[in-house]
């Protein structure tokens, strides 16, 4: 007798490392690498039906995900609720989780409980795709329905360089943008090619009087357009208001400004200006000190932090729950991600601002079509499961990357790759200014 095309059980669970080309976009903490590592999961089901996640790529990710995977067959991939006990039991160790903070400071604190629920959430992922696929409905069905048809991305300018250092890396037909004209300009082609009409810029690279001057020329060149700017908490107090004395009323949100809840706090008192972050929340133990305190106005979810698209949805209650506004984050990504991103966006009546996405800055992809912005928007698909379409030679081509690596790229070290231009870089000390 054939197994039934609706049969749930996971048969095989395959993870594969990926190396994406990265342009050299300059943060507070250095600039990102030539490649950096993303983790592709495909879930097969005894139905037939394979599903695909993305996330994070590090070693200590792969870690955690090679014995997750290993204890998904024989389970169900409607049994969701089930993954979230099963990651809660794969153990991290200490050396991984260190004391510190996730990429050198620019996603907040990191625990073992956050390596886990971003590991989970590649996995929730394909699930649902698998699941989708096997009942003939879209994601976006499988979380209630969506809310909207289409759902608004940001523009997300950064600080950045031509090319690498000595070449390194893909090409990508971008200029350098290292002052307020360049920005201006990468906003201008940006808006062109995708139809942005909201924009984020990546602060904490130059002086503050710098970054205040390129919101201007922004202000200026796109009137009435939300703009928004993120130090990733590189500023003292004092820095923040003169910042925010500055811009009010030219931007949207400030992000992150300070580090960590109590400055947050105090800068959020004075600002007059709304504070969004994805640095002191990004994680429900953040919240109640956060929220009770007034220290963030708007937080940025991201289905990679807080477990997959059904806690996104929980944290958007609890935001809604509290009077605070939800914007989403992103870091490099490919169109999988980009794809859950549309569709949990898509189901989030309190999803009050534009998504931001990395996705404009990625040459390469795993999928046999890319997704594309039109004015800004992406597409909700209501074709089952995510509605994309794994290419196997772009991932054989992206893992055989990640193979032939020595080690270097495989795990994201922004200071590592500023070091390759100025030697005598070191990861600045917060605040920075
Ligand atoms: O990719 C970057 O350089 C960003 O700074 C990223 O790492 C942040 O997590 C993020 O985009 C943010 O909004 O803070
Ligand atoms: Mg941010």
């Amino acid at each position: 007798m054939s197994t039934p095309a609706k049969d749930l059980t996971i048969t095989d669970v395959r993870l594969t490392p990926v190396l994406v080309a990265d342009p050299p976009l300059l943060n507070t903490q250095g600039v990102h690498q030539p490649y950096t590592p993303r983790l592709i999961v495909e879930v097969e089901t005894a139905g037939g039906h394979t599903g695909v996640g993305e996330t994070y790529g590090d070693t200590k990710y792969l870690e955690l995900a090679r014995p997750f995977a290993d204890s998904l067959p024989g389970r169900r991939v409607s049994d969701l609720n089930g993954l979230t006990e099963l990651a809660g039991q794969v153990s991290v160790a200490a050396r991984r989780v260190e004391t510190g903070v996730d990429v050198g400071g620019l996603r907040g604190v990191q625990t073992a409980e956050k390596l886990r629920l971003s590991v989970l959430s590649g996995f929730e992922v394909a699930c649902l795709d698998a699941l989708g696929k096997a009942t003939g409905m879209p994601v976006h069905a499988l979380l209630g329905g969506r809310v909207r048809d289409r759902v608004e991305y940001s523009a997300y300018l950064f600080y950045r360089w031509a090319e690498h250092p000595g070449g390194a890396g893909e090409p990508d037909g971008w200029d350098e943008a290292t002052d307020p004209a360049g920005v201006v300009r990468q906003a201008r082609r940006l808006a062109d090619e995708h139809g942005f009409t909201s924009f984020k810029l990546k602060g904490g690279v130059y002086e503050p009087e710098e970054e205040i001057a390129a919101v201007r020329a922004l202000a200026e060149a796109f009137p009435g357009c939300p703009l928004r700017l993120d130090p990733n908490g590189a500023w003292s107090v004092p820095t923040s208001l003169q910042v925010a004395d500055a811009l009010r009323g030219t931007l949207q949100y400030l992000e992150d400004p300070a580090s960590g809840t109590p400055a947050m706090a105090e800068v959020a008192r004075a600002a007059g200006i709304p504070l969004a972050t994805n640095m002191c929340v990004t994680t429900l133990g953040e919240i109640p000190e956060a929220f009770f305190q007034g220290a963030v106005q708007v937080v940025l979810s991201d289905h990679h932090y807080w477990g997959g698209l059904r806690a996104t949805r929980e944290l958007a209650a609890l935001c809604r729950t509290f009077g605070v506004g939800l914007s989403m984050h992103s870091n490099t990504h490919l169109g999988i991600s980009l794809a859950a991103m549309t569709h949990v966006a898509a189901t989030v009546p309190n999803l009050d601002y534009a998504c931001d996405s990395h996705y404009p800055w990625q040459t390469e992809d795993v999928l046999t079509s890319r997704l594309a912005f039109r004015d800004g928007h992406v597409t909700v698909s209501d074709a089952p499961g995510l509605g994309v379409t794994l290419d196997p030679d772009r991932l054989a081509v992206l893992h055989e990357r990640w193979l032939s690596d020595d080690g270097t790229m495989r795990d994201r070290d922004d200071a590592a790759a500023m070091r390759v231009a100025s030697p005598a870089w070191v990861t600045p000390n917060v605040p920075r200014w």
